[in-house]
């Protein structure tokens, strides 16, 4: 990747962008354009002069706002007379509101690691300042928001739920670019409760200008200075099917799509729970047919449905619940489409009738499909099927790695992929939603368009059988990286029945592997596992049992249990308390010392021989290290030996320790060709935040883990990188 990648002088001002008269964004730009050069053009400078306005006028309305909430007697009073950044920096307010617009140091060269220090003569770059709507804290409230005209929600119900503290982020332009979906935003301005409300609140969506200044500008260029087209991400569902008219269509007009929908999903509920096998009148001509386990037997070309309206093409994928079909539907344009044919076993499907729940309350909180959930489009029952119809989408992210030369994601994508993951799944927490099966096999890629790349002889011979003749030998690149999250047959409601283990193995929480309970944290860590997972390419956990899964566990956090969580399992075994895996005593409890409350691993017999197995050994120790450590390792592949990331360094001492060693590199070989590393500081910032946001989404006590909605804003998120991701993203010339 970064021998890819040419350092130019070029700085960036805000003066050069203001007086910029080149042609549209999203034309081709020319082959000898740079990253800056596509920044500045007339368009982007309009919409750039709108934003500074509307954010100037936002600013000016919060603050007085901020002000007034100031008063002492103000209930709705925020904690403090600051402007809240997102990592150590506060800014104080004045009394007069203004854009800030000061300077980040971001000279790639910069050896000085004083470099991010604010200077206020330079004008490299801009601090943003952006309002961020405040989430409100308990998913089950009444829908009675309403907005005032400087944007801030405000609610008044049962719960008063937003106290709207002016809190403010900092959004500085970036030096190195982001993929716009690294950016998308997430309000959480609407509120819907199943069961007791059916009110669909329009959501806030996106709009172009908004996204327009994170695309990011750059002081480099791609090796040829291959154009980079970053176009705007919308984020909707792509192959969008308004819901069939079953019925003659009504006169008068019908209601709006989503309403539609719903009523017809919500009658196809009633059906279910009234007799549970509201078949309808099918064809007579069908094959379909069903096995002594429930299944239906996959059939090319089978018909099925009411009047023959889904003729089967593929199989996407069989299940637990059933199988999902890749089927023709003969009355939606574009006539493609998932349907998950649950299998006709009433433990089945009352599980899918949980599934149903959440899918309706999804679409009634998201029907234009934002915030990469999968969008339910119809559902029926079929000879005691429960049908699901939704929207096709492409392959699996696991399916995508395992047929890829490299199975790694760039880090561009990586950080895309990441931010509509933790949005998402911030989405459905905030509609009391927890996903709990996050894993690479339930993450859709909305587009599978890629490029690829012939992998040098060497690295060809060095990859399994299996993935030789999957890739090709070529390494495969996304053109896009928008994802859809899938599979809600194990996703419940906060307040609903828990049941004791919940997650693929691979992607098991701790609180869950102890038996302390679990909620909205255990999303979390498996969202963690995923991105990992993306940087390294293979499982971070391949274990398939309680001893070595924990004893890896504390190896990659570099740090043992902490004991009050330990305590709290005894505490719960001791008392009976909550319901716990039936297998705790004898595969997690006996593991661990009840005097020092921490866990023995090595296993031990009474004699005090080692028992553990050698090859165990080998997973813990050998392939797996602190994380930190773990994913330096990997990126070293891409950036040289000296990139060591330490997560206990604050990352300008990190850096400078890496920049001497750069130094030192390139005084050693400046008489000889041999090549030194290729990095820079901002690089190495954005995979020093990458490993920090990791960190906390690894958090052993749930209760401490980062949320979704505080993930949404860590520093990560405002730091971009220059790789294939980014070179590839909407590359029409493949
Ligand atoms: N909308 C879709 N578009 C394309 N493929 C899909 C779609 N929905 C599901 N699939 C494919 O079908 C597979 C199984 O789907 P899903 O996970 O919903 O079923 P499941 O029975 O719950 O599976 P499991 O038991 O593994 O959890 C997915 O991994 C995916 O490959």
């Amino acid at each position: 990747m970064s021998q890819n990648i040419q350092i130019s002088t070029r700085k960036r001002s805000r003066a050069n962008m203001n007086n910029s008269t080149t042609t549209g964004l999203s034309g081709n730009t020319s082959a000898n354009k740079t990253f800056l050069d596509n920044f500045e053009d007339t368009r982007t400078n309009k919409l750039l002069d709108e934003m500074f306005a509307r954010q100037n006028s936002f600013l000016t309305d919060n603050l007085r706002n901020s002000l007034d909430l100031n008063q002492s007697d103000n209930p709705l009073r925020p904690r403090q007379h600051q402007l809240f950044l997102d990592n150590e920096n506060a800014i104080e307010l004045d009394d007069e509101p203004r854009i800030i617009n000061t300077t980040i140091n971001n000279n790639n060269n910069n050896n000085n690691s004083s470099s991010s220090r604010v200077d206020e003569d330079a004008d490299d770059d801009i601090i943003f300042i952006k309002e961020q709507p405040i989430q409100f804290s308990s998913p089950l409230i009444l829908p009675s928001s309403s907005s005032n005209n400087t944007g801030a929600t405000t609610a008044v119900s049962n719960n008063t739920y937003i106290t709207t503290p002016k809190k403010f982020k900092k959004q500085r332009t970036i030096s190195l670019p982001q993929l716009p979906l690294s950016k998308l935003s997430y309000q959480s301005n609407y509120i819907s409760v199943p069961d007791q409300s059916n009110a669909i609140v329009p959501r806030v969506t996106q709009t172009e200008n908004e996204l327009l200044h994170l695309t990011g500008s750059c002081a480099k260029t791609l090796e040829g200075n291959k154009a980079v087209n970053l176009t705007v991400a919308h984020s909707t569902s792509p192959f969008y099917n308004p819901p069939a008219q079953v019925a003659p269509p009504p006169l008068p007009p019908p209601p709006p799509q989503s309403n539609n929908l719903k009523r017809q999903i919500g009658s196809s509920l009633r059906k279910f729970k009234s007799n549970g096998s509201a078949e309808s009148t099918s064809s007579n001509k069908s094959n379909f047919k069903t096995d002594k386990d429930g299944h239906y037997v996959y059939q090319e070309n089978d018909v099925f449905g009411s009047g023959g309206r889904f003729i089967v093409k593929d199989l996407l994928g069989q299940g637990t619940f059933g199988k999902v079909l890749k089927c023709i539907d003969n009355k939606c344009e574009p006539n493609f489409v998932a349907v998950k044919v649950i299998r006709a076993v009433d433990r089945y499907r009352e599980a899918a009738k949980t599934e149903l729940r959440i899918l309706q309350t999804i679409l009634n909180n998201d029907p234009q499909g934002q915030f990469q959930c999968l969008l339910l489009r119809e559902c029926f029952d079929y000879k005691n099927h429960i049908c699901l119809v939704t929207d096709l989408y492409g392959r699996s992210i696991y399916d995508f790695m395992c047929s890829n030369g490299i199975a790694r994601f760039p880090g561009s994508h990586i950080q895309a992929i990441a931010r509509q993951l933790i949005r998402s799944v911030c989405f459905l927490h905030d509609l009391g939603i927890i996903h709990t099966d996050l894993k690479p096999e339930n993450i859709l890629i909305c587009d599978e368009t890629h490029i690829s790349r012939a992998l040098p002889a060497k690295t060809v011979q060095s990859l399994s059988k299996r993935r030789r003749e999957a890739s090709k030998g070529k390494r495969k690149i996304l053109k896009n990286p928008e994802i859809k999250i899938i599979d809600f047959g194990s996703a419940i409601f906060h307040y609903e029945y828990h049941p004791p283990v919940i997650s693929t193995r691979h992607y098991r929480a701790p609180e869950i592997v102890l038996g302390l309970g679990w909620s909205f944290p255990c999303d979390i860590w498996s969202i963690a596992c995923v991105l990992v997972e993306l940087i390294i390419g293979e499982s971070l956990y391949p274990i398939h049992e309680n001893l070595e899964h924990m004893a890896m566990m504390q190896r990659i956090n570099g740090t043992p249990f902490p004991t009050d969580i330990v305590d709290k399992m005894f505490y719960k075994s001791k008392h009976k308390l909550g319901n716990s895996p039936s297998d705790l005593t004898s595969t997690v409890i006996k593991h661990f010392d009840r005097k020092t409350l921490s866990l023995q691993w090595p296993e031990k017999n009474k004699r005090g021989d080692t028992v553990t197995t050698e090859k165990s050994m080998k997973r813990v120790l050998q392939s797996c290290d602190r994380l930190d450590i773990y994913i330096s390792k990997v990126l070293k592949q891409d950036y040289g030996d000296s990139l060591s990331i330490n997560w206990n360094l604050p990352p300008e001492k990190n850096w400078s320790l890496i920049n001497s060693k750069l130094l030192w590199k390139k005084q050693v070989h400046s008489s000889s060709s041999s090549a030194t590393d290729d990095l820079d500081k901002e690089t190495f910032l954005f995979w020093y935040w990458f490993i920090d946001l990791l960190k906390k989404m690894f958090e052993f006590d749930p209760t401490k883990r980062i949320t979704a909605k505080d993930a949404l804003d860590h520093e990560w998120f405002n730091l971009g990188i220059l790789d294939d991701g980014i070179a590839t993203y909407n590359n029409t010339q493949g």
